[in-house]
């Protein structure tokens, strides 16, 4: 199963329980509009080299489009045009005024100098910048990119259509950014694990967890853990896992990434394993921070964690899903459990607005009130409707954005 149909299935699970038509159900899933785009540049060795880019517009019926922009070799159109599906329905089971969108480049970033980073990002821009927008599309970082390249796009885009930072966020602080957006889709994880701990009647002291992927979303979960007085005990990158039963010295993790250009290659006094092994130990949490689709019907009947967040877009495949729950597996959905990262985009959003500076507390303050708000919605309609966490999650995004439809009016 591709990447689209995963969630068309997601959403037509919903859909059923809400009693969709079909022409609702196309209206809601059809993207608003697909580009893509080529990328020529002057590679530093002097050699042409060509990218392919890609932006879907997926919905904007609640309000501008939001999404973040994917770095990495995998990214393909189906691909985009998945995350752009959720982007809309994790903006609206937060209840913030946006759409849904996402874009990407097939490139291997860690091919590339930060010059070539650089070019690339300009000359999408320069592909895109007719479409893109404070009040139609916003960007945001995803894997592979991050406030370096917000600064290039804000940059870039200005110089169309003229000095407007709300164009792009997670741009960096000192540049128009905001305190918080950095940490914002770890600690939105973080915050969600511990209630999800709290409703489940477990004690943090007494939860061991795996964390997969240790870049921006997976150091900030486990930073956040660690402190909450959970048991990290294993974390892992493109360079592999590393395991340690009576826990990872988080602090001194976080440190080696930081000093060895974000990766944990060399990271010592561990046991090393394989990023397969970590999703299968013997741990109360698992929380994927990758990659999407790594949790296949393979693996699932041998994943041991009673607890999966998914930090990650899409990291749970559909009939892995139905696995998990057939085991009794609880499952925090994507598109609420790392919605903490749009959240602080909006605030970033409404900052540049308002030229109005924000602290990290209230930035912090505002992030928990928005997600537990989301969360309690989603748990009381879980219940309420006998469905799993992210059937419930579907329903609250597609009822919001199908009303929004229907009131805007449709023809
Ligand atoms: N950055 C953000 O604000 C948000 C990110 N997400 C999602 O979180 C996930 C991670 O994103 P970021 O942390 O931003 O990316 P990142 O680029 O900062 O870090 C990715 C991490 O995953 C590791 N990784 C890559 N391929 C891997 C593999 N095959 N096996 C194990 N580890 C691998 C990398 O080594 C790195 O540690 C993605 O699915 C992304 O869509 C979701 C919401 C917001
Ligand atoms: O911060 C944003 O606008 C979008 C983040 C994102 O791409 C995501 O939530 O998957």
């Amino acid at each position: 199963m591709k990447a689209f149909e995963a969630v068309q299935h997601y959403f037509d699970r919903a859909a059923d329980q809400l009693s969709l038509t079909d022409n609702m159900r196309t209206l809601l899933m059809t993207a608003k509009r697909e580009v893509q785009v080529q990328i020529a540049v002057e590679r530093d060795n002097g050699q042409l080299q060509t990218f392919i880019g890609y932006r879907v517009q997926h919905d904007d019926s609640r309000g501008p489009m939001k999404g973040g922009l994917r770095y990495h070799h995998e990214v393909d159109l189906d691909e985009v045009r998945s995350l752009a599906s959720l982007m809309t329905w994790k903006t609206a089971v937060v209840n913030i005024p946006y759409g849904g969108a996402k874009g990407g480049i097939a490139v291997d970033v860690h091919s590339l100098s930060t010059r070539e980073r650089e070019r690339i990002t300009r000359k999408f821009v320069d592909e895109i910048h007719d479409i893109i927008g404070p009040d139609t599309d916003i960007p945001a970082p995803d894997m592979g990119t991050g406030p370096e390249e917000m600064a290039w796009i804000m940059n870039q885009h200005n110089k169309y259509h003229g000095f407007n930072p709300g164009v792009v966020t997670g741009k960096p602080v000192e540049y128009y950014g905001i305190p918080g957006r950095g940490e914002a889709t770890g600690r939105g994880v973080g915050i969600l694990a511990l209630k999800m701990l709290g409703r489940l009647g477990h004690k943090a002291e007494k939860t061991r967890v795996a964390i997969q992927g240790f870049g921006n979303v997976g150091t900030h979960a486990a930073q956040f853990l660690h402190e909450s007085a959970c048991k990290v005990v294993a974390i892992s990158d493109l360079s592999g896992g590393y395991y340690c039963e009576s826990g990872i010295d988080v602090p001194a993790a976080l440190h080696h990434a930081e000093v060895n250009d974000r990766s944990l290659a060399g990271f010592a006094g561990v046991e090393h394993i394989t990023n397969e092994a970590l999703l299968e130990l013997d741990v109360e949490m698992l929380i994927p921070a990758a990659l999407g689709g790594v949790i296949t019907s393979e693996n699932a009947p041998r994943v041991r964690a009673p607890l999966i967040i998914e930090a990650a877009n899409a990291p749970v495949r559909p009939d892995a899903d139905d696995i998990l729950t057939e085991q009794g597996v609880k499952i925090l959905p994507d598109i609420l459990a790392n919605a903490g990262g749009v959240t602080v985009s909006y605030f970033e959003w409404a900052q540049n607005r308002q030229y109005y500076n924000w602290n990290l507390d209230r930035v912090r303050q505002e992030l928990d009130r928005v997600l537990s708000a989301a969360f309690e919605e989603v748990w009381d309609l879980a219940q309420q409707e006998n469905v799993s966490l992210r059937t419930a999650a579907f329903m609250l995004g597609i009822s919001r954005v199908g009303r929004a439809t229907v009131l805007a009016g449709i023809t």
